[in-house]
């Protein structure tokens, strides 16, 4: 596969301060790629320096094989932007607001109907298209942004938060759009989040902690390779769980009225349990999460929810 955005060696400063911090990564084509982080780390930095608003302070940045400094509007041609905060004009309709988008791209005006049409129907808000968007709800007016990101045929769509403050339905709503976009559309999803479980989606995800990747595969990769699996044991011996957890050298913790149970082996566990059977009341096995994960990394959890 292509890589569409490769990044080397980019740091950005802001005076003295050092947001981004030598960073290198790419993202194929046609995947969904996170930037998870938390508050401060770098992702919006590094999303806008991307998207051209910053200048990079060093490093090189390529969008479709195009360098952002040098190429700058071939890079732009190939991106479309979600950003943190609205900026919809309220007062227009939805068609409006994506008229004037077209006309910001050059747009020919023969195509004007067909891309406003293809880009609503991609969002489910065809039947809508004449209403304001100042009474739209939050994630309708999400859905019209995706739409204008889009309206330009971009082969990059850059999110950035874009499911924050929205309702969990809602939420779940617009990752519909994004898969469908990516499924159907092939178009490379670059987006960041502060959610656990939407990263566990992602094809790849890349961990940003103060200004620093310090993790970077997939879901899965990561989990494998940062969490241990966790056995939730109850046994009518206690004293004889304990011996034989010791025997095979399974660190657990004694909870009250059960035990927790580290997975470092899965074949010692399998012949404690199998050693104890008789005695064991229940047992629940769960894997690790990407919560997990991040503590694991960066040594705190991640502020979920805002
Ligand atoms: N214009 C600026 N001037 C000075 N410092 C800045 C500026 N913009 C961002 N920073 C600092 O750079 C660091 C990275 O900020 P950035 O907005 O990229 O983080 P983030 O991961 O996107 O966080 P959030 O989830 O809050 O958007 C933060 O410490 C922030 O305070």
């Amino acid at each position: 596969m292509n890589p569409i955005i490769e990044v080397e060696n980019f740091t950005k400063q802001y005076g003295d301060f050092i947001a981004v911090n030598d960073i290198s990564f790419s993202v194929e084509e046609g995947s969904i790629f996170a930037f998870l982080g938390p508050n401060g780390a770098g992702k919006s930095t590094t999303i806008n320096t991307l998207c051209t608003i910053f200048e990079k302070t060093s490093g090189r940045l390529l969008i479709d094989g195009k360098d952002i400094s040098q190429e700058k509007s071939e890079a732009r041609a190939a991106i479309g932007v979600v950003f943190q905060d609205s900026t919809l004009d309220v007062k227009m309709t939805i068609e409006e607001n994506l008229k004037m988008h077209c006309v910001f791209y050059n747009i020919p005006k023969k195509e004007v109907e067909e891309r406003i049409q293809f880009v609503l129907r991609l969002v489910d808000l065809l039947d809508e298209r004449k209403k304001i968007v100042g009474a739209l709800s939050g994630g309708m007016k999400r859905r019209v942004e995706i739409a204008r990101g889009l309206i330009h045929y971009p082969k990059v769509l850059f999110l950035d938060e874009p499911t924050t403050g929205l309702d969990p339905q809602t939420r779940a709503h617009i990752w519909e759009y994004i898969l469908k976009l990516q499924k159907e559309r092939n178009i490379t999803i670059f987006l960041t989040t502060h959610y656990m479980e939407e990263a566990e989606i992602c094809h790849k995800v890349a961990i940003i902690d103060g200004g620093i990747i310090v993790a970077y595969d997939t879901p899965y990769a990561l989990k494998k390779k940062y969490t241990k699996d966790k056995a939730y044991i109850t046994t009518k011996e206690p004293i004889a769980l304990e011996n034989i957890l010791n025997q095979y050298a399974l660190s657990y913790t004694k909870k009250e009225g059960y035990y927790r149970v580290e997975v470092e082996q899965l074949d010692s566990l399998l012949e404690v349990l199998s050693q104890h059977k008789e005695y064991i009341t229940n047992i629940e096995i769960k894997k690790g999460t990407f919560n997990d994960v991040f503590l694991e990394i960066t040594g705190k959890t991640i502020r979920e929810g805002a």
